[in-house]
């Protein structure tokens, strides 16, 4: 079949993003499924529903190819994922764009995560030659102790839509850095992106085989995913989303002993300390808490202020969002910055937290609501106080555009309510003490941490929560372990 260029297939416009891609060809289901613009509802493509023989065949393709491709330098490695780089890098406006129209995040935010999932590539195509071994002085005269790294083998990689690119290069792009070769499931909301991301990497000239994304709607999921993790011809799992389907996941290689890497929920506390910047602190939340509608694993999830500035606090975060926000599709309308959420399920779960916390006495000082009269999709910057801890919004994940503001008297209170969670995932404070940050810092159970900071998420930094938000490090040097083995080898009578 013709090669698919991406720049041809943006002229043509997004309905050529419906073949899934298997081992370097581009494939076709007798059974599909829809992609909408959750802006507008407009139908952007019918993509294959793929079951099981047919990702078996992506399983086939990646543990043929996974025999050369395990073989090549480190460096060629390396320069094979600077090729791919050079080509997401020169699409980086069609990426956006596809990213926009199939999640409906702001286009400005679009482009960002480009940039963000682009810096995974440029990083591990580094990585994959400084992924040394060790030679360790021998006990024993006649014998040399060696250990090195050698790649998994085929890997599963199975992604959410909140971050259609970024969750997949910060996936593919240590596998292949170490060796490995992949087959790639994205979320039913967003497999465009990872179509399109195929459409590069074969312009790129990655080999038939190494990189393979086969997609599924919501209803074979389960057991594409089954079989992801219990193929003996697959030999890791790196799953990113909720709780409740990784704890599926970790069951099914349990089967197995199979490698697993869980990058799933949170419930993230953004503490403001009285001796906070509280401006500093306002410009921080609102990064933390309203990038991508909310629809963030690190999003803040719980606003913790001091009593003695809690009304300033929330005075001054009902001002700026109200200021800063222009919410819409911006595929429409580029000045749009804050979206829709991704389907009708994650609306009616947040319409439902907000509405379970009125009942229970919450007062709504923002928004509270469903933005009809923008779509179906869409619900209001909203900001709940009055909270007490028998409302859903005190411990669950809301995933949506609601700044739950929650009053605490002492330091030692206030870490008792950020650590009453099942996840760990990130946690932010703001204040002006330095002991006070080092304390903290160190007490929040949860693996990231910003401090006087809302933004906290870069390649070079290791990525991963404790508790139930999840096993493993994505990005930073840690980023290989998840995609590497360690052997160990003893060589004897070398007298
Ligand atoms: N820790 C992180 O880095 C991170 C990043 C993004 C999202 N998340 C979390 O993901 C959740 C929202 O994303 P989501 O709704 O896409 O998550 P989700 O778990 O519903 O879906 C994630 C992926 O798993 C697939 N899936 C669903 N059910 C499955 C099953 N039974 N077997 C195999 N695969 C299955 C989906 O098709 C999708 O590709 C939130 O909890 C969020 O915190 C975490
Ligand atoms: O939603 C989870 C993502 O990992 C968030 S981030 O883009 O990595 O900060």
């Amino acid at each position: 079949m013709k090669s698919v260029n991406l720049r041809y297939m943006q002229r043509a416009g997004l309905s050529m993003y419906k073949l899934a891609y298997v081992n370097g060809e581009w494939v076709d289901s007798n059974k599909k499924f829809p992609v909408f613009n959750p802006a507008n509802d407009e139908l952007l493509a019918d993509v294959p529903d793929m079951g099981e023989s047919e990702v078996q065949k992506a399983i086939d393709a990646a543990k043929e190819a996974f025999e050369q491709w395990s073989q090549t330098t480190a460096k060629e490695r390396g320069a094979a994922l600077r090729k791919w780089l050079k080509e997401l890098e020169g699409n980086k406006q069609a990426l956006a764009e596809i990213m926009t129209k199939e999640s409906g995040k702001p286009l400005v935010e679009s482009l960002g995560e480009v940039a963000y999932a682009n810096s995974f590539v440029d990083w591990f195509s580094e990585e994959a030659r400084r992924t040394y071994g060790e030679i360790v002085p021998s006990p024993v005269k006649s014998k040399e102790l060696l250990m090195v790294r050698e790649p998994l083998g085929v890997v599963g990689l199975i992604t959410p839509w909140n971050f259609p690119m970024a969750m997949i290069t910060r996936k593919a792009a240590p596998a292949l850095a170490a060796g490995c070769t992949c087959v790639i499931k994205p979320a039913e909301d967003t497999p465009l992106t990872a179509l399109a991301l195929a459409a590069l990497a074969q312009e790129a000239g990655i080999p038939k085989g190494v990189f393979n994304v086969v997609t599924s709607s919501r209803s074979n999921a389960n057991s594409v995913g089954k079989l992801l993790c219990t193929s003996p011809h697959v030999a890791g799992i790196s799953f990113t989303g909720s709780t409740h389907v990784g704890k599926i996941l970790y069951n099914h290689c349990s089967q197995g002993i199979k490698r697993i890497s869980l990058e799933l929920g949170g419930n993230a506390p953004f503490i403001v300390y009285s001796n906070a910047n509280l401006e500093k602190a306002v410009v921080g939340a609102l990064a933390a808490k309203f990038r991508n509608c909310g629809q963030a694993c690190v999003a803040a999830n719980r606003f913790l202020i001091q009593e003695d500035v809690f009304d300033q606090f929330v005075e001054l975060l009902k001002t700026n969002i109200t200021k800063s926000f222009q919410q819409g599709d911006s595929s429409k309308n580029e000045k749009c910055n804050l979206g829709p959420l991704i389907n009708l399920a994650q609306v009616e779960k947040v319409d439902s937290i907000v509405k379970d916390a009125v009942s229970k006495g919450a007062k709504v000082v923002l928004g509270g609501e469903k933005v009809s009269s923008l779509g179906d999709k869409f619900f209001a910057p909203t900001i709940l106080t009055n909270v007490t801890p028998d409302m859903l919004c005190y411990t669950e994940e809301v995933f949506g555009p609601v700044a739950v503001c929650i009053k605490f008297k002492t330091e030692e209170e206030s870490l008792q309510i950020a650590n009453n969670s099942s996840t760990g995932l990130a946690g932010y404070f703001y204040t002006s003490d330095i002991s006070q940050a080092w304390r903290v810092a160190k007490k929040l159970q949860v693996g990231m941490v910003g401090i006087n900071e809302g933004i906290i998420s870069h390649t070079e930094a290791a990525f991963g929560g404790v508790k139930e938000s999840g096993i493993g490090r994505e990005g930073s040097r840690h980023g290989m372990d998840e995609f590497t083995q360690i052997k160990y080898m003893c060589f004897g009578n070398l007298e």
